[in-house]
């Protein structure tokens, strides 16, 4: 891991649970680019983070975002065709459902860190991002993916930035699942969705997919728009 890395993880609150309970993990925790992770962006559209949160704050958030998927509130995300609006998962296979958490709790904390993730982007990268949406998104197995898609187009949407975050502890190369990005150019680059790993691309830039799933698989995805966007 880059040496970068190094005082920036010592800085954070390792090991206790402080009065506040697990939304309190992460506080003062600061979200720094290292300078390999600003050039990557700039030169090919994309970077990878092994650990974004930290072995406590990623297994609290991950049981967090199970027990949201498992109380049954994600719907569907398969795109609808026809008069009869039956769903396609051809395209895709996951369930979806927006996430706003309270402050209080290990997804607030991960919220936290996604905001400073966009003030870090935007002061290191120059990308001029505003506000995020959350998504969680569950893939159910069963060869579940979603096909070759771009997450904008250019003067569409305004979504500039992707960053997601996977929640899955002991993920295995039997279980499929990999993101597979296509930067332009370049041969593509496999990120397997294993606890803690963040991704970040370029949103109107890297084109990507998720290859067929065989078990059950969680990530949180923010989507940063442009402070220009409405
Ligand atoms: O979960 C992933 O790895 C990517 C999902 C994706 O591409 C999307 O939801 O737009
Ligand atoms: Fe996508």
């Amino acid at each position: 891991m880059a040496p970068e890395f190094i005082p920036f993880r010592a800085a954070r609150v390792w090991g206790t649970v402080r009065p506040g309970g697990v939304g309190t993990l992460l506080e003062g925790a600061r979200v720094e680019l290292s300078v390999q992770e600003v050039e990557a962006l700039g030169a090919r559209g994309y970077f990878t983070r092994p650990a974004f949160l930290g072995d406590e704050a990623a297994l609290a958030a991950r049981a967090e975002a199970l027990a949201r998927a498992e109380s049954g509130v994600l719907h569907a995300a398969g795109i609808r065709r026809g008069a009869d609006r039956t769903l396609d998962t051809r395209v895709r296979g996951d369930l979806i459902g927006w996430v706003t958490p309270e402050p209080d709790t290990a997804l607030g904390a991960l919220w936290r860190q996604f905001e400073q993730l966009g003030q870090a982007l935007s002061a290191g990268a120059y990308l001029g991002l505003g506000r995020f949406d959350l998504q969680l998104a569950c893939y159910p197995g069963g060869g579940a993916h979603y096909s070759r898609h771009f997450d904008a187009f250019p003067g569409k949407s305004n979504r500039r930035a992707t960053a997601i975050w996977y929640a899955n502890p002991d993920w295995r190369a039997e279980h499929g699942g990999l993101l597979r990005l296509h930067p332009e150019g370049e041969s593509p680059v496999d990120v397997p969705p294993r606890l803690d790993t963040l991704v970040v691309f370029l949103s109107e830039r890297i084109e990507h997919e998720v290859m067929p799933t065989h078990a059950h698989r969680l990530a949180l995805t923010a989507w940063f728009y442009g402070r220009d966007a409405g």
